[in-house]
């Protein structure tokens, strides 16, 4: 009955749960507790993904929680074996263990829970072979069992039809069975498993065919004869040298062009921008100088060099190079000219430039970037601003328009009036200041993870590549946009502002080399800035600053304590579970390891159910739990 599912759920949590569980055991029914479901008094879901769970699952818990339909314990720090009395378990339909740490073999009792459908147990340390028994699961579809240790050959699976399979990274070999062989090779990628996608095995129709190495497959390669090899090294060899004068060749027309540029910029220097004040508002202070008047000579400097007089003598330019390019279907509502002539103020000077807020006579209020250090060509310029200005999405900064000629490239953005969330979180701390609860704090969270999550889903190689605080924008009623998204690609190399440094990946040596595993870092580092209310710094740069990843993990390691939390966040409330949780997804994202994190749509999904509960704009909750539940990865 419900009582003895609530006890299994106390002795549960304190077995592996310690604190991180904040459930309140004073209320009698355990069915309001954060990641319990209930149905006909019974506990039917217990989904604990990512809460720091430790240690070894002990028997005689899962042996009372008979009803349970899904559990969920995945990306957590569970170890040794799964305890037998799972077994008891038979309505189990979902069940997710990934990204634990359990080991040993993939225990028989598994099998008699013949309800399964969804099995994840990838990313552990299982070993020993795949059971052949797992044929008595008829009605699985979904079997997750890669990054394990798992020996021996794949059995045949006849009495499943599998939607979803994957063993990849373990050590099999063998071959594929022929009902598995419609799966992609990112299925069995890292093993010594032969045919289907991964090509023919050694012996099949007698012979590899001609040339093909089996790249996969360990002890598998057919020796090839002398003088093959020494074809093949001849061929390298001459190879190479193309590939060399090639590249001096490349060179020499590149270091040609880049004086040409440099002549130019000498006629248009930087410092037409006004100097009677530094035009470096202090980015991490909002950037928000009132009183600072650079007006004209401000929108005349962003313009330096284009404008009529360019009409004139740049006949290199591309046709309409002298106009704005507007993104979409909006109509025109304003022009270089009325650009030109509005009022400008500088916003704050970023890494890709100088950001102003222009005034137009019409009332009309845009934020323009005067891009520096733009060493691309103008062909990949404006292929790359057009994939940026395709972006439409609610969390999104909209890129208006743009502006591009040989010695001036501006973005038109759409005017954020409340600032960053940099200015936000570190600005102001006196009378006046918003006070930052959690509603805001999550919103602000859940609103730039959608953003990111958006550009992500754009493209396997769209990633926004500068996530920090000062890029994400707040609208007049606190809802978060993440700005400056593309930019990373719109620029050549140049030297990186120390703040950045603070968010960036271990990974990202070059800035310009980023990825969506990068991004996830750097969201994570914002989650800690937004829980902690400190600005990351990077432990090389300033030794007296905090390493923020590292700071919350050393002190989340001791025990969890409220000092990691901001003291205004907690001016109005305990700690409560949500923040807990949170706190503990900030900590996955900012992963050393890429493949360690989870994923931006993971990570919204983790958000809205921990915001379920005090955020009200969340959109359709139930709806994205059971998609994060069914593709629980
Ligand atoms: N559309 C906008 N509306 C309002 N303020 C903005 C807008 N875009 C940028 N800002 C503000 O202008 C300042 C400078 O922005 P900018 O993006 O140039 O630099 P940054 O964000 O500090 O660094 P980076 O260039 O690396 O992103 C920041 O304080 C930023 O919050």
């Amino acid at each position: 009955d419900l009582g003895s599912d609530r006890a299994a759920l106390l002795a549960l949590r304190s077995a592996v749960g310690g604190r991180t569980l904040l459930w309140n055991a004073t209320l009698q029914t355990p069915c309001n507790w954060a990641g319990v479901k209930c149905e006909n008094n019974r506990v039917t879901v217990l989904r604990l993904p990512g809460v720091a769970l430790s240690g070894e699952l002990p028997n005689g818990i899962f042996g009372n929680l008979t009803a349970l339909r899904t559990l969920s314990l995945r990306l957590n720090a569970l170890k040794g074996s799964i305890p037998s009395d799972l077994a008891a378990c038979t309505s189990l339909r979902n069940l997710y263990l990934q990204g634990n740490l359990f080991s040993g073999q993939i225990p028989e009792f598994l099998f008699i829970l013949h309800d399964l459908v969804r099995l994840n147990l990838a990313s552990n340390n299982f070993s020993g072979e795949i059971p052949a028994s797992f044929n008595n699961l008829t009605r699985l579809k979904t079997l997750y069992i890669e990054n394990n240790q798992l020996s021996g050959s794949i059995p045949e699976l006849k009495a499943l039809s599998l939607d979803q399979f994957n063993v990849s990274n373990n050590l099999l070999n063998g071959s594929i069975p022929a009902k598995l062989q419609t799966f992609t090779k990112e299925c069995f990628l890292g093993t010594s498993l032969c045919g289907g996608p991964l090509g023919l095995c050694p012996g099949d129709n007698g012979t590899l065919p001609t040339g093909e190495v089996n790249i996969n497959g360990n002890g598998n390669k057919r020796k090839l004869s002398g003088g093959v090899i020494a074809g093949i090294v001849i061929g390298c060899v001459v190879a190479s040298l193309i590939i060399l004068v090639l590249l001096i060749f490349f060179c020499r027309k590149r270091s040609q062009k880049t004086s040409s540029v440099d002549v130019t910029a000498l006629k248009h220097p930087e410092s037409e921008i006004p100097r009677d004040k530094p035009a470096s508002a202090d980015a991490e202070n909002g950037g928000y100088n009132n009183g600072y008047s650079v007006a004209a000579a401000a929108a005349a400097a962003m313009t330096a060099g284009n404008g009529k007089n360019e009409a004139n003598n740049n006949s290199a330019a591309a046709p309409g190079a002298k106009k704005l390019v507007f993104f979409g279907n909006a109509p025109r509502v304003f022009d270089l000219e009325d650009l030109l002539r509005a009022s400008a103020e500088v916003l704050g000077k970023g890494t890709f430039g100088t950001a102003y807020k222009a005034v137009l006579d019409t009332g009309t209020v845009v934020a323009v970037k005067r891009l520096k250090d733009v060493t691309i060509t103008e062909k990949e310029f404006r292929e790359n601003i057009e994939t940026v200005g395709a972006m439409d999405h609610e969390n999104l900064v909209p890129l208006r328009a743009y502006y591009y000629s040989r010695d001036e490239k501006l973005l038109v953005y759409d005017y954020m009036p409340m600032g960053s969330l940099s200015a936000l979180l570190h600005g102001n701390k006196g009378a006046g200041r918003t006070p930052l609860n959690w509603e805001i704090r999550s919103r602000i969270a859940h609103n730039a993870a959608r953003g990111i999550e958006y550009l992500h889903s754009q493209g396997p190689n769209i990633s926004h590549g500068n996530i920090k605080s000062s890029n994400i924008l707040l609208t007049k009623s606190y809802n978060a946009r993440v700005s400056d998204f593309g930019l990373a690609h719109l620029v050549g190399p140049s030297s990186t502002p120390n703040r950045v440094a603070g968010y960036r990946a271990p990974e990202v040596t070059d800035p310009r080399r980023v990825s969506q595993k990068a991004d996830v870092y750097s969201f994570g580092v914002l989650l800690l800035e937004i829980l902690t209310g400190k600005p990351p710094t990077h432990a090389l740069l300033n030794e007296e600053g905090v390493d923020l990843p590292r700071w919350v993990q050393s002190i989340v390691k001791e025990e969890w304590t409220s000092e990691v939390f901001d003291l205004e966040l907690l001016r109005y409330q305990n700690v409560d579970e949500e923040m807990v949780q949170l706190l503990q997804l900030a900590i996955d994202c900012a992963e050393q390891y890429p493949d360690r994190r989870p994923t931006m749509s993971e990570v919204t999904s983790r958000i809205e159910e921990l915001c379920r509960s005090s955020s009200r704009d969340d959109p359709q909750p139930d709806l994205v739990k059971e998609a994060s539940d069914i593709s629980s990865r």
